[in-house]
């Protein structure tokens, strides 16, 4: 299969090189061409939980010309440069194209649905996770299944077939999301308090201060979630929210690092879409809010 990966970071690596080792003619997309030229130079070297290294030569390229239309493309840059990605790279991308996207956020699917038609639209969650150590250098950090769905099952099973083959754990699902809600009820109360205080997971569900916020944040989303009309698949999301903190007790979220890095964080898909969704449906949502808020602000004083 012609498969073009859309944002060549720590996802992008590992499912664009797993996919490659699998025999299919996979394109890893950047906008850097210092960074591209030396995938392709240097190849990729996964480095799995059970520290065993596999080299992959790669192709990489800044330019979705050189693709030409591709069977698929998986969307894995950061939820905020959807959409200019995609406009940027839509040379790789016609009518036939399948499209998946297992970011983060609320709003995958809809920018995939922006611009291609319900039948080649896929998205979902992904419990698979990866860090860049170095360019070229992704080592795995959990190994979970991804969690998809849409409209045309003749494409879910295509996709299904080659993510299994290239040793992807994949589950399929008719509507993805109410998957894709459940796992960002999970995020919301993390994240934006982890990026605020500098606790650790574990640390934020043992101090009391947190704990209350945390499920205030997770009652808002759920109170949101019923108006919206999403049936979360999760009898208890503060019980997963607790069960989280307690299995990554020493992790620092992936929002609390990108503000040590001073990046642009995902807040405005996460709890920032829950305050989108939240006015749409004329419910109150001040904690997230303020969060959001309080985020934006943060990014604000290193950001421009
Ligand atoms: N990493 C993980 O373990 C998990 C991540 N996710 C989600 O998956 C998505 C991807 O995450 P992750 O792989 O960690 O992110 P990364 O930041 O590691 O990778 C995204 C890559 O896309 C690049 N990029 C930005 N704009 C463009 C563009 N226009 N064209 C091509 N490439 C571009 C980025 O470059 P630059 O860095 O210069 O901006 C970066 O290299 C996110 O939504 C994340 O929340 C979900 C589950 C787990
Ligand atoms: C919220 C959670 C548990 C994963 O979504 C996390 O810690 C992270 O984003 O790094």
């Amino acid at each position: 299969m012609n498969i073009a990966v859309i944002g060549a970071g720590a996802l992008g690596c590992l499912f664009g090189g797993r996919l490659t080792e699998s025999g299919h003619d996979v394109y890893l997309l950047h906008y850097r061409q210092a960074y591209v030229d030396h995938l392709n130079e240097a190849g990729l070297t996964i480095e799995s939980e059970n520290d065993e290294k596999t080299d992959i030569a790669v192709t990489a390229t800044t330019d979705a010309n050189e693709i030409g239309v591709a069977d698929l493309v998986i969307v894995f840059v950061k939820s905020h440069q959807t959409r200019d990605a995609l406009a940027e790279h839509a040379a790789c991308i016609g009518p036939e194209t399948d499209l998946l996207s297992l970011q983060n956020g609320l709003r995958h699917y809809d920018r995939l649905l922006d611009i291609a038609d319900e039948d080649h639209s896929f998205a979902g969650v992904t419990y698979q996770g990866a860090v860049v150590e170095e360019p070229g250098y992704i080592r795995v950090t959990s190994s979970g299944s991804s969690t998809f769905g849409g409209a045309n099952d003749g494409g879910l099973h295509r996709i299904e077939e080659i993510l299994v083959e290239a040793g992807f754990p994949v589950e399929l699902v008719d509507d993805p999301r109410p998957y894709i809600w459940a796992k960002q009820l999970v995020s919301l109360p993390i994240k934006p308090l982890a990026a605020l205080t500098h606790l650790s997971n574990g640390e934020l569900i043992e101090t009391p201060e947190t704990r209350t916020l945390m499920k205030e944040i997770v009652a808002e989303a759920e109170y949101v979630a019923e108006h919206h009309g999403v049936d979360i698949p999760m009898d208890d999301p503060m019980a997963e929210v607790v069960a989280t903190c307690e299995e990554s007790y020493s992790h620092y979220s992936s929002m609390l690092q990108d503000i040590r890095a001073k990046r642009k964080t995902e807040i405005d898909d996460v709890n920032g879409a829950i305050v989108d969704i939240a006015r749409e449906e004329d419910v109150d949502v001040p904690i997230n809010e303020l969060a959001t808020n309080l985020v934006r602000a943060l990014e604000k004083s290193y950001l421009d």
